[in-house]
């Protein structure tokens, strides 16, 4: 499998704080990874710097191995590296299916493209056919703010793939698709993104969806890296057993306790 993307020595600082020390990883064509880390870790600083959304303090970012670090999000966008975020970013008065004839008209055309009126049927057909991809055709015709978290997160992530990114990252996509979901959702989404031959790399804190569906795994700690390593390996790490999977054992415990006290349990 050939490197697309490669980190040297990427590093990232807010005056004191250190969120990214010396970070090396190397990405192949259609890997599946999955990213780990306690909250403050550094794994977002990482994907802002990748995406292009924070300059990085030093180091190198080679995509293709073309050095990308500190250009625009647009270039780097351009170029093959799209994000989808916690939040799903659509169009709350407009129907998917205009959501998506949106992205793809922008995605083909530039900025200005989607001010021309006319939508030919041949855009409407790769609109319809990414939803089918994503198996939310049924959902075509209906407002987002209708849908179920999940839906509207396939829909997002969807119109993250319309400029038919070769890297794409994803920022905990589950968060907000409940408990029963979880797993189809995720069975979903890996299947459309392998469909097309793109590598993804997704933020989870649920490690049994990272064992389900990222064969290797990077565990963040500190600004650092604790461990990159196929994920069997990694999940059974006693660093990460103590500093991540621990860590995170205690927030999802706190989660529930907070949830307990909202109800009033
Ligand atoms: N814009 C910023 N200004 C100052 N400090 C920041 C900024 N962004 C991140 N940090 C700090 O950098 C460190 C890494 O943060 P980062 O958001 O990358 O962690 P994370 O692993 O993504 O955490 P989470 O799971 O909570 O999103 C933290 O100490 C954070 O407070």
């Amino acid at each position: 499998m050939s490197v697309i993307l490669e980190t040297v020595g990427l590093e990232k600082s807010f005056d004191a704080v250190v969120a990214a020390h010396n970070i090396n990883i190397r990405i192949h064509a259609g890997e599946v990874v999955g990213v780990i880390g306690s909250n403050g870790a550094g794994k977002t600083t990482f994907v802002n710097m990748v995406t292009g959304y924070l300059t990085p303090t030093a180091g190198q970012i080679l995509f293709h191995r073309e050095d990308i670090a500190g250009m625009p999000t647009r270039e780097i966008t351009k170029m093959g590296i799209c994000r989808s975020f916690q939040i799903p970013q659509l169009f709350p008065e407009l129907t998917v299916l205009d959501n998506v004839l949106i992205a793809l008209t922008i995605a083909r055309r530039g900025k200005r493209g989607w001010l021309r009126p006319a939508i030919d049927a041949g855009l409407t057909q790769d609109a319809m056919d990414l939803l089918a991809r994503f198996h939310i055709e049924e959902h075509a015709h209906k407002l987002t703010t209708t849908l179920a978290q999940g839906v509207r997160k396939l829909v997002d992530i969807a119109m993250a793939t319309v400029a038919q990114p070769r890297l794409l990252f994803l920022d905990e996509p589950t968060s907000g698709v409940s408990a029963e979901e979880k797993m189809s959702f995720m069975a979903t989404l890996i299947d459309a993104l392998k469909a097309t031959d793109t590598s993804v790399l997704f933020i989870e804190h649920d490690m049994e969806l990272i064992e389900a569906f990222a064969p290797r795994c990077i565990a963040f700690y500190e600004g650092t890296i604790l461990a990159d390593a196929p994920t069997s390996q990694v999940l059974e790490n006693d660093k990460v057993r103590e500093f991540v999977i621990g860590a995170e054992f205690h927030r999802s415990a706190d989660d529930d306790a907070q949830n307990d006290m909202q109800k009033g349990a």
